[in-house]
């Protein structure tokens, strides 16, 4: 018998049985407060809201969720809790501000099984964690990139002379102008302007991850894991084939670039790099370090190239509809910088008009709707809603706080319009839109790069060319209709336009002297 039944029996059964209750009921009410889950769309059972949601374009499903239910919106896919973040404020609040507990990644088996667990941006928050990214701090940090704009800076005339002799390759070039930006930074290797074997090689890997390897097809394999164990060779295991082949791929494209900048290192002919900088601070031979090295360079490598490139077709898109922006900006470049020489990065602060374009190529269309997402570590309280532990999925809706239907701060959304950067008295303001690099100790370790790149390709286009629609067998026109990829990265499906230089009659001859000038 237990001490406190005797305790009971010693005192007045009719208070014994109210006081059960009363204990009873007020446990029910704190425990169903501590747990009242946020709102969101009526999951199916086992399933959950698989069903509601466009597993190609969930930020469009989220974007109708967070009108219904608000700014912090509940779902479940089968077993997994996936709670979506619909304001820049609650995203701060919570990834930010408590990012103690919003730091970690949810973990998909198929990461592993497509060979791409040694990507940084999938660690669970831990010490490999930390010391991956320290490594990439130390190359990318804003004072350390300043070190690769010589690089970005050549790489942009390459671009330049690229669209002069073939305009409508333009697509390929803005591949080409990423791709050998974060190599050379990388690696220090250059590669060839068109067919390059290493940069095909993680085109190759990085597609079939992401297209592959989709969110749906990630969470049935968490929910039923025995399916990661059907052999590659069992009939209609289509899946486990391109997981194989594409661990192989990502094999090679860890290994390939990294052997490169090694052999180049003990020839004595490498170029300053991000794996050059972490070999000198190595002291002793340690296949550990070799290891994190390797891991570090193929995160850049394969996390740069895409997303820039994506946002450079954005703008493109951007000016073909805007031909009134792009005079405005083009003669802001005129007058501070003339057109005798290209604009550098010391006239940035000059260019005011131009800074207002590149954010707001950043917020039309955000190349990373969804960021990638936060899971937490603990259970947590946030505005009177309970926030589950054991790796529940944190989407932060980054597309829909840029185009936020109903929110002040980006009126007009949907519309292309860089004034809306300039405080009345016709100042910048303050908004860099900084969220579209995500948020708390998981934000985009590669920002400061691909701000540089992104400005320096695009003040030089608008120096250069005029982007204008392309025209038909009859001279007319050609309208575009804009249409998109999905993914994790999205942009604009190539679209014909004209890329016609400024100068009539521009030759290469005036463009190097432009470059020399
Ligand atoms: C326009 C270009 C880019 C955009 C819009 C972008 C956006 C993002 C976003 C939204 C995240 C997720 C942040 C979060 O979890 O809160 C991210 C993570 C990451 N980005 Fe970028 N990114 C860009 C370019 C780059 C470049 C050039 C590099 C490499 C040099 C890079 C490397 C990474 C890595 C390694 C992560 C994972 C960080 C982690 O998990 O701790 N990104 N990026």
């Amino acid at each position: 018998m237990s001490v406190g039944l005797l305790h009971l029996d010693a005192i007045n059964p009719t208070l014994c049985l109210v006081l059960t209750a009363a204990f009873i009921i007020v446990n029910r009410l704190v425990a169903g407060k501590a747990r009242f889950l946020p709102p969101g769309p009526r999951p199916l059972p086992v399933v959950g809201n698989i069903f509601g949601i466009r597993v190609n374009e969930p930020w469009i499903t989220y974007k109708e969720w967070a009108q219904i239910h608000g700014n912090i919106v509940y779902s479940r896919l089968f077993g997994q809790e996936i709670i979506i973040l619909n304001s820049e404020e609650v995203a701060k609040d919570l990834l930010e501000r408590r990012s103690y507990n919003y730091s970690d990644r949810p973990q998909y088996i198929t990461t592993d099984l497509f060979g791409w667990s040694f990507h940084l941006g999938h660690h669970s928050y831990g010490n490999e964690f930390r010391q991956k990214r320290r490594q990439f701090h130390q190359a990318f940090h804003t004072k350390a990139a300043l070190k690769y704009r010589p690089i970005q800076l050549r790489r942009v005339n390459q671009l330049l002379v690229h669209l002069l002799e073939t305009p409508e390759n333009y697509v390929n070039h803005l591949q080409t102008l990423s791709a050998s930006i974060i190599m050379e930074v990388t690696y220090g290797y250059d590669p060839a302007p068109n067919h390059d074997h290493l940069v095909a090689l993680v085109e190759r890997a990085t597609a079939m991850f992401i297209n592959e390897n989709t969110a749906d097809k990630a969470i049935i394999i968490n929910a039923l894991p025995f399916l990661q164990y059907i052999p590659h060779w069992f009939p209609g295991a289509n899946f486990q084939r391109k997981a194989l082949q594409c661990q192989n791929l990502t094999a090679e494209m860890i290994e390939a670039p990294f052997q490169y900048t090694k052999q180049s290192i003990a020839a004595g002919t490498a170029i300053p790099s991000m794996l050059y900088d972490l070999f000198s601070r190595m002291t002793e031979d340690d296949p550990s370090y070799e290891l994190l090295m390797k891991s570090s360079t193929a995160t850049a490598f394969s996390s740069g190239s895409e997303t820039s490139s994506s946002l450079l077709k954005v703008f493109v898109l951007a000016m073909l509809f805007n031909p009134d922006v792009q005079r405005k900006a083009q003669l802001e470049i005129d007058a501070v910088v003339g057109r005798k020489r290209l604009p550098d990065f010391s006239d940035r602060p000059s260019l005011p008009y131009v800074e207002a374009v590149f954010r707001e190529t950043l917020r039309w269309c955000p190349v990373s709707p969804l960021g990638v997402p936060h899971a937490t570590t603990n259970d947590d309280n946030f505005e009177g809603y309970f926030i589950p532990k054991a790796g529940a999925t944190i989407v932060a809706n980054i597309w829909f706080v840029a185009m936020a239907q109903n929110d002040d701060k980006y009126p007009e959304p949907s519309k292309y319009k860089p004034e809306r950067f300039f405080t009345a008295d016709g100042k910048l303001n303050d908004d860099t839109v900084g969220f579209v690099f995500g948020f708390g100790r998981r934000i985009c370790v590669g920002r400061h790069i691909a701000d540089a790149t992104a400005w320096a390709a695009i003040v030089s286009i608008l120096a250069v060319f005029n982007v204008t629609k392309a025209k038909d067998e009859h001279g007319d026109d050609i309208e575009v209709i804009p249409q998109w990829t999905d993914g994790v990265t999205i942009h604009p499906l190539p679209f014909p336009c004209c890329f016609e230089p400024r100068l009539r009659g521009m030759t290469s001859v005036d463009l190097s002297q432009m470059m020399q000038s």
